[in-house]
């Protein structure tokens, strides 16, 4: 028998579709995808509603009777039974939120976007340090173990040296009818549109490959060039395009996120896969969706010119999600293990990169001209109506 695993007691801020889908995720056995190491424990849910929207929550996904329900988030990050709080808000209170958590103690899981720019993230940074706190962007595709397998297949050098990276996250939606002007993906008041909701995600396919892996002493901040259109109906980002080139040698990221058009109109005549990792010796493509990636290609270039050959051979590979979940359970594996070992910060998304890419986020966003009000910009604490 092996040892007692460590538990990770968690409270769920906000009642909202990506909160119930993460707490579902909590829910599942770990020892169904083989760890044994840490186990995760629901203890609390609060919505900003009421409190009756926290039991429902509850119940909904299976929680513990025990679990309790809060109608204030503030009671939530009183409650001295919660070890981290999941940050499950719109963009527009992330900042606001897990600073109340930090503050009062908590670790934190907060969700991506982090925060609405810079100077915010910064400030969660540092004073989760001075607490001694772990916090983490909740970039749930970094810790699939799909990820963690293209990182280490690049990091090899089969296929050679990386020179471009293609990401896409976009959505054939029809806006006008879709999305309300209320809606959080769109809602200038929520900080929504295409780049901090889903161009994050093309991002971190970008960032994963041409920064993350690459040795700390080469790797830089990428020069960005990019160009925004807006949704007339509430002024925010409704396509984003970004050219990013990166240290050491200028590789070339190209992120692109939209809310219009997608990467493939007819799924009975699919497309191209919309994430391309392009080195000297070949090529990595990974199907949709960039958040929740299942499976990927191997294509070896074929240039008998050249006169380095690939060394490896076309072949797909597919992965699944085991027990059903959604693959959410995999970061919340590394927030505990994470605590477990007194990190405060996680080796798959550390601060420094988060800072970085919101970096990139800022400067797309000031080069297209879109601005939140300046409430949401604001790194005032606490701010009334939040
Ligand atoms: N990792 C992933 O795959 C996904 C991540 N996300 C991220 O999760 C966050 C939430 O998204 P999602 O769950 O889809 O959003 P929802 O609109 O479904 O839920 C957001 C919740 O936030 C709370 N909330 C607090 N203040 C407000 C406010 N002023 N307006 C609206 N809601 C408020 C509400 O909960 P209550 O009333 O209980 O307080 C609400 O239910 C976003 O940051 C998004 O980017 C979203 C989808 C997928
Ligand atoms: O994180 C996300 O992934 C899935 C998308 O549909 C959603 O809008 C986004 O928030």
């Amino acid at each position: 028998m092996g040892s007692t695993p460590f538990t990770l007691k968690w409270g769920i801020l906000a009642t909202g579709g990506i909160a119930k889908t993460f707490t579902k995720d909590l829910l599942v056995n770990p020892s169904t995808r083989n760890t044994s190491d840490i186990y995760h424990s629901v203890v609390a849910a609060a919505s900003s509603s009421s409190v009756s929207r926290a039991q429902s929550f509850l119940k909904e996904v299976g929680a513990p009777t025990t679990a309790k329900a809060y109608g204030h988030y503030k009671d939530l990050v009183s409650d001295p039974d919660v070890d981290i709080v999941y940050v499950a808000t719109p963009h527009s209170h992330h900042y606001q939120n897990a600073r109340m958590c930090l503050e009062a103690g908590k670790h934190v899981l907060c969700e991506k976007s982090f925060t609405v720019n810079t100077e915010q993230a910064k400030i969660l940074v540092d004073l989760a340090r001075e607490k001694q706190l772990f916090l983490m962007e909740a970039v749930w595709t970094r810790f699939f173990p799909l990820a963690k397998e293209i990182r280490g297949i690049v990091k090899s050098g089969v296929v050679g040296e990386v020179k471009r990276v293609f990401a896409d996250l976009s959505f054939w939606n029809d806006v006008e009818r879709e999305f309300g002007p209320e809606h959080r993906m769109v809602n200038m008041d929520l900080a929504g549109g295409a780049l901090l909701d889903l161009g994050i995600y093309s991002l971190t396919w970008v960032f994963q490959i041409l920064y993350h892996i690459v040795p700390e002493a080469q790797r830089g901040p990428p020069t960005v060039a990019s160009s925004i259109t807006k949704y007339a109906g509430t002024g925010c980002d409704e396509m984003v395009s970004m050219i990013l080139s990166f240290p050491p040698n200028s590789a070339h990221g190209i992120a692109t996120t939209n809310l219009r058009v997608s990467h493939n109109p007819n799924p009975d005549h699919p497309s191209d896969n919309p994430i391309r990792i392009q080195g000297t010796l070949g090529e990595i493509s990974i199907a949709f969706p960039a958040y929740r990636p299942l499976s990927y290609k191997m294509i070896p270039a074929s240039s008998p010119s050249r006169g380095t050959p690939a060394t490896f051979q076309y072949q797909e590979v597919k992965h699944d999600i085991p027990s059903g979940g959604q693959g959410m359970f995999w970061e919340a594996d590394e927030c505990a293990r994470c605590i477990r070992d007194g990190r405060l910060e996680s080796e798959g998304m550390p601060w420094e990169e988060s800072l970085v890419i919101m970096r990139v986020m800022d400067e797309v966003r000031r080069q297209g001209g879109l601005r939140y009000p300046e409430k949401l910009e604001s790194v005032e604490f606490p701010l009334e109506g939040f």
